[in-house]
């Protein structure tokens, strides 16, 4: 058993709300691991960063992926900075991976002020610059499919993906 596809991009490349549509549309299970994390760390991921810093949160996040990699048939979205472990990549590289792309001015109004993402919580802008920066090679050397998200909306990414995945 293994996922029918991953999402991975930035923060606010809508890998949660698009792969959930995306898995609606093929009516496959959907699985978020920044949910999985919370629910097996038993606290929201601002507080797990918080009290047990990004080091274990990106420990557990790979132990997460490995698990569903291994157990799960569906749509399963990652959270946007999964691709900077090395152990995470490696685990990517037999699977079809999707990689939503996003620039820095559709991230920064898609992420606006929503809580919940601690690396973002002090100057959202100047950190998402930095980190798609640093993250774009990454997410390009595990994608197998990349869909360009800026200036469309969800629905019409979600049917691209889904059509390209039923074939
Ligand atoms: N293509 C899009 N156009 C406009 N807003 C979007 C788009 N994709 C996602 N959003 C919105 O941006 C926010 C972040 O989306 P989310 O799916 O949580 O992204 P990610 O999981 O990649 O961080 C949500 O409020 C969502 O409704
Ligand atoms: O970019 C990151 O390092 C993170 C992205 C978040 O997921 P989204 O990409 O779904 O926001 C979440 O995993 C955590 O806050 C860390
Ligand atoms: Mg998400």
């Amino acid at each position: 058993m293994a996922p029918v596809a991953v999402f991975v991009g930035s923060p606010g490349a809508g890998k949660t709300t698009v792969g959930s549509a995306v898995a609606a549309a093929l009516g496959v299970p959907f699985a978020d691991t920044d949910e999985l994390i919370e629910a097996r760390a038993g606290k929201p991921i601002p507080e797990i960063f918080f009290d047990d810093g990004e080091d274990a949160f990106r420990a557990m996040e790979r132990s997460v992926i490995a698990d569903a990699l291994a157990e799960f048939d569906g749509i399963l979205s990652l959270g946007g900075g999964a691709i900077l472990d090395e152990g995470t990549r490696a685990l990517l590289a037999s699977q079809n991976v999707v990689y939503l792309s996003v620039e820095l001015s559709d991230a920064v109004k898609r992420v606006g002020l929503g809580s919940g993402r601690p690396l973002l919580a002090v100057n959202p802008r100047a950190t998402l610059k930095y980190l798609l920066d640093q993250r774009r090679p990454l997410y390009a050397s595990v994608a197998t499919h990349t869909i360009g998200t800026d200036g469309r909306e969800p629905e019409e990414i979600a049917d691209e993906v889904a059509a390209l995945l039923k074939v």
